[in-house]
């Protein structure tokens, strides 16, 4: 049981039809099995492993991106040169993606508590949207959305911070009003491009001060997620 008061259980209501999330440092604090798995591929290329605080504030633009800021610093690195390395990272991480990965505290009964509302639950991830499916799988979490789309699923360009995706999910969830809920500032600035309120949770890997970020609310703990959308 959690020490903290449940302030969920009385509150006006919420006017969202459905409530997106993203995945990594958001649903689940995935930045321990990244890391082995980026260092597994800085491995392959004779280059010396990062520290995971060095790996957290990386995050949120897909594993692509994550390796070539690992590898290049500021530099382009040549696509024969990342490729490889890139499927390396991928196997790797397929392999043992929920190793050390765990939920953020409160989050399924946050989860139950807005499914018991008829309020439909869906992912948007940069993450592929194989890798998703199967990381929430391996997480017992899957059967609890009704909607995940991934960075590839429409095409990488597509991506988050572009809405293109929230747009997807949204369609994908019902066509309703739809709130989302994201760590970094691919999610904030994806869910202002779709005219979505974008809640952000300081727990995860923002990578700048969580205030900058720009969202409508800030969140500490999944306790405040129901109080939060009940005032948007
Ligand atoms: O894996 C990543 O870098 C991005 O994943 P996220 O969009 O779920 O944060
Ligand atoms: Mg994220």
């Amino acid at each position: 049981m959690s020490e903290r008061p449940n302030p969920s259980t009385s509150f006006p209501s919420i006017r969202f039809g459905a409530v997106g999330f993203d995945l990594d440092g958001t649903l689940l604090d995935t930045a321990p099995d990244i890391a082995h798995a980026l260092n597994h591929a800085l491995q392959m290329a004779g280059r010396p492993a990062l520290r995971l605080e060095e790996v957290r504030p990386m995050i949120g633009g897909g594993a692509k991106k994550l390796l070539a800021r690992a590898l290049g610093g500021g530099e382009r690195v040549p696509d024969d040169e990342l490729e490889p390395l890139y499927a390396e990272l991928l196997d790797h991480y397929r392999a043992h993606i929920a190793v050390e990965t765990r939920a953020y505290d409160g989050l399924e009964r946050a989860l139950d508590e807005l499914a018991a509302r008829g309020i439909r639950l869906g992912v948007a991830t940069n993450k592929l949207e194989s890798l998703a499916v199967h990381l929430l799988q391996q997480m017992g979490l899957a059967g609890r959305f009704d909607c995940i789309v991934g960075g590839d699923t429409l095409g990488t360009e597509r991506a988050k911070p572009r809405p293109d995706m929230l747009h997807h999910l949204a369609q994908r969830c019902g066509g309703g009003a739809m709130a989302f809920v994201g760590d970094s500032a691919f999610d904030v600035k994806a869910a202002q491009a779709a005219g979505m309120p974008a809640i952000a949770v300081s727990f995860g890997y923002p990578g700048m001060a969580i205030g900058e970020l720009g969202a409508d609310r800030v969140i500490d703990h999944y306790d405040e997620l129901l109080p939060a959308l009940a005032a948007l």
